[in-house]
């Protein structure tokens, strides 16, 4: 039996940090949605005892350093699971990129063992299975929309955005989440209006959302990379109504309801940015 499971990107419509917390993270509030940008991933049982991943994409690791690998291997390990599992990976999100491309496979891969092996587990249970993994894992197990908080495993749904195009571009450069993390100073944070982004989308107010996008960590990636502000000015000239980065970033993106305007965007983007995307919010 062969199990399919997508794992969606996700962008994060705010992002906050509270305060530091002893154990070395930051305490934050975030609203993250599911983008229509998916790895696509399979599980299936094997003869031998090991995990094996394969992956046509030579820059995905395929041995215990992959998430997907460690979330398979947490699930073996809770069931005292024997049987090996060979797990495929149709990599398409980007990497290391601020859209939890490895969390949302990580995810994937607990719900796939959950079928798999006939498991049981509820998505709160698998959630909390995956907070071992890493801090946006819980959220991946279930995507659409969500605020988080603590590390980013405390979750309360929300109503998913209106319908709207996303245009991403990540530049080709690598940011190191814990740098970026390191470099917040608690004391000059503006901090976004995480509630008013929450009635945005209680209230399908297009809008409104876009007016409230707002995450802390933006300006600490731009001060070290400036490709970054770079194409955030592009997609601002170009009349995208909202624009942000995501999660730590590098990857930035831009929020339009009209296609035209999309396509536009991407096709200037294009000229001087490698990985240019143009998908959809996922809805409700
Ligand atoms: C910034 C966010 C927003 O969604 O996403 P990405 O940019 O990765 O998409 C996340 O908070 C990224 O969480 P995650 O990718 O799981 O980070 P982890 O590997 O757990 O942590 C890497 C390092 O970042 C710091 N860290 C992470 C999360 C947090 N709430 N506080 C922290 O201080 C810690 O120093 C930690 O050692
Ligand atoms: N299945 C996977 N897909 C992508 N990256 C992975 C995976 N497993 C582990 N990694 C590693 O995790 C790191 C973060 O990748 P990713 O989750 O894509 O970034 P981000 O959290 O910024 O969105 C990278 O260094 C990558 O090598």
């Amino acid at each position: 039996m062969m199990i399919f499971e997508k794992a969606p990107a996700k962008i994060n419509l705010t992002l906050d940090v509270l305060h530091k917390r002893d154990d070395g993270y930051h305490e934050i509030e975030m609203i993250m949605t599911s983008i229509d940008l998916a790895d696509r991933l399979t599980f299936e049982k094997t003869d031998n005892q090991g995990i094996t991943i394969v992956s046509e994409k030579r820059y995905v690791p395929n041995d215990q350093r992959n998430l997907a690998y460690q979330g398979v291997a947490l699930m073996r390990e809770k069931f005292g699971i024997q049987s090996g599992v060979k797990i495929t990976i149709d990599k398409q999100i980007p990497v290391a990129a601020g859209l939890a491309g490895g969390s949302s496979d990580a995810a994937a891969a607990l719900r796939g063992m959950n079928r798999l092996f006939n498991l049981g587990q509820t998505t709160e249970q698998l959630q909390q299975i995956g907070e071992e993994i890493g801090s946006d894992v819980p959220f991946c197990v279930s995507g659409k929309t969500a605020i988080a908080r603590g590390r980013g495993e405390k979750l309360s749904t929300l109503p998913s955005p209106p319908p709207c195009w996303v245009v991403l571009a990540k530049p080709s450069i690598g940011v190191s989440t814990k740098d970026v993390y390191g470099n917040v100073n608690i004391d000059q944070i503006e901090h976004p209006d995480t509630e008013s982004m929450a009635n945005a989308l209680r209230n399908k107010d297009f809008h409104s959302l876009c007016n409230h996008l707002g995450n802390v960590l933006e300006p600490i990636t731009v001060a070290m990379h400036q490709e970054v502000d770079q194409i955030k000015t592009f997609m601002q000239k170009q009349g995208l109504e909202g624009v942000l980065m995501s999660g730590s970033g590098p990857t930035v993106y831009g929020l339009t309801e009209h296609l035209s305007k999309a396509e536009r965007t991407v096709n200037g983007l294009r000229g001087f940015c490698q990985e240019v995307y143009l998908v959809r919010a996922l809805t409700d």
